[in-house]
């Protein structure tokens, strides 16, 4: 494949996230899209609730399977190796896209919360967690994560560098603050509905077992470094007293 093909691959692979990344937000938010994680045909319970795990199974696995070592070793026989980390991007676009459109609503209320103070108290958090994603993209490396960094190098004809174990600024807190911003906005919201609770529990159980299979690879990487930092800085809720000096 051209480089400049490869490039504008990896150009639209990006602006596709982008895309599916905001409607998360109105997804989870339930305003400013035209379907919510309250939104769709009303069914019986059982069948919401085996159709909407199977969609979080179906991101899980294809998050988390993709993201691996061994996988990336034989997809690239497949795909350009430039092209990997795009493709990734643009297959999980399409696993949120398949969810928000196959998603059935469990309109039952689990919590509402009244009063109008705490309301915009969780409106608040639930906007600082998008932030709080955000910004730990880019202190790992926002580009290198979606996918651009390795298209711009292969089209200069430069080599990509690996990146070194680093734990910037929100890392010195918590391991994971990438979820710590995602578990804030699943949760902190002040109404909550049995579909939305699905949504937030299944995302977090992803969370917990994704994280794992992640710091495998990355003691594998670089080994005795982050044990030990593993063993110093919690993995998504920061403690008072624990932080790493690194
Ligand atoms: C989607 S990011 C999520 C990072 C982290 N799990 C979080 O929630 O903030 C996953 C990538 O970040 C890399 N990564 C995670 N922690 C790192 C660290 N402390 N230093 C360098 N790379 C890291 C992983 O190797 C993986 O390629």
């Amino acid at each position: 494949m051209s480089r400049t093909l490869i490039a504008a691959y990896g150009a639209a692979s990006y602006f596709v996230f982008l895309g599916t990344f905001l409607y998360l937000i109105g997804f989870i938010a339930g305003i400013a899209v035209p379907k919510g994680v309250d939104d769709g045909p009303l069914v019986a319970w059982p069948l919401a609730l085996a159709v909407n795990l199977g969609l979080i199974a179906l991101f899980g696995v294809q998050h988390s399977v993709m993201a691996r070592p061994g996988f990336k070793r034989l997809w690239t026989r497949v795909v350009p190796p430039a092209a990997e980390r795009s493709t990734y991007v643009l297959l999980s676009s399409v696993a949120l896209v398949v969810l928000y459109l196959a998603w059935l609503p469990m309109p039952s209320q689990v919590w509402s919360v009244e009063a109008s103070w705490l309301r915009g108290l969780l409106w608040a958090l639930f906007g600082l967690g998008w932030v709080v994603a955000l910004v730990s993209t880019f202190l790992i490396d926002h580009f290198d994560l979606f996918g651009l960094r390795q298209v711009w190098h292969h089209w200069r004809g430069t080599e990509c560098p690996s990146h070194p174990f680093k734990t910037p600024a929100l890392y010195h807190w918590v391991r994971h603050p990438l979820m710590t911003g995602f578990l804030m906005v699943f949760w902190l919201v002040p109404d909550m509905t049995v579909g939305h609770l699905v949504f937030s529990a299944g995302m977090t159980a992803y969370i917990v077992v994704g994280t794992l299979y992640e710091e495998r690879d990355l003691i594998a990487a670089f080994g005795e470094r982050y044990r030990r930092y593993a063993a110093s800085v919690p993995r998504f809720i920061p403690m008072p007293g624990r932080r790493t000096g690194e």
